[in-house]
């Protein structure tokens, strides 16, 4: 089963007096690759939140299923876990796997099922670690490792390489253009121009309370425009 297109009419999105997004209307074609950039503030992960049902927004999104709503997977920007927590990398991953308590004896099928998407992020040899103890970059792997679990259709990932080393960033890569290759829908917000390069057929969309601009990766992020990428709008307080 394929990734569904995501559709938004009139999306506005207040925080208090400040407008984080305007009236935008914009669909996010489906099975691509598509990468949200522009400037810190700008509202990118705003919108990420909206299309999640985090955040309230006005306006409508709508998500087009090719067949029936298929699983979501999602990857924030960061999370905290305390380092005395006794939560390992498995039971934190199980968890999110079936609703029953972490007490109960899991069966080896459902184990063997998180070591497998842990081999796939670089992290089934630090399985019985505590979550606290692990390294940013690794948190964000095993994070990874947990959004695929359910086989999302739609994966929406927040910055997913912040602070992850190269190896981290390759297993991702692969992951990426695997989920591509299998008609899922990525979302996926961005900073680092070479990365987003690196990704199949990138569709990029400027985030900058509207969408400023949209297109296959070579047209958005072309040397005459990136000065523009990272600048600014003069925020409107509505
Ligand atoms: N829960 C909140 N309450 C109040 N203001 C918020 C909240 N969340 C975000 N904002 C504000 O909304 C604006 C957009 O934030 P958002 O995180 O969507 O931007 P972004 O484009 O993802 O930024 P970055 O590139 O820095 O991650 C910012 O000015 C931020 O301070």
């Amino acid at each position: 089963m394929s990734g569904p297109s995501i559709e938004l009419t009139g999306l506005s999105l207040q925080y208090g007096p400040e407008r984080v997004l305007s009236d935008i209307d914009h669909t996010f074609e489906a099975g691509c690759c598509h990468v949200l950039m522009g400037p810190n503030g700008g509202g990118k992960t705003s919108l990420l939140r909206s299309i999640l049902g985090l955040t309230p927004f006005t306006g409508d999104i709508t998500i087009h299923w090719p067949d029936r709503p298929g699983a979501i997977g999602y990857v924030p920007q960061s999370a905290a876990f305390e380092s005395s927590l006794p939560l390992t990398v498995m039971d934190f991953v199980l968890l999110n796997l079936s609703r029953r308590p972490l007490f109960w004896r899991r069966a080896s099928k459902e184990r063997q099922q998180v070591l497998a998407q842990l081999e796939r992020v670089g992290m089934a040899e630090r399985a019985d670690r505590r979550m606290g103890q692990l390294s940013g970059g690794e948190q964000q792997r095993v994070l990874f490792a947990q959004a695929l679990l359910d086989q999302p259709q739609l994966l929406i990932l927040d910055e997913p390489t912040t602070g992850m080393d190269e190896t981290g960033v390759r297993y991702l890569d692969d992951l990426i253009a695997d989920l591509n290759q299998r008609g899922c829908t990525l979302m996926c917000v961005h900073h680092d121009v070479g990365a987003v390069r690196r990704l199949p057929n990138p569709m990029v969309h400027v985030v900058n309370r509207e969408i400023v601009d949209s297109g296959p990766a070579d047209q958005v992020l072309a040397p005459h425009k990136l000065a523009n990428l990272f600048q600014h709008h003069s925020r409107k307080v509505a």
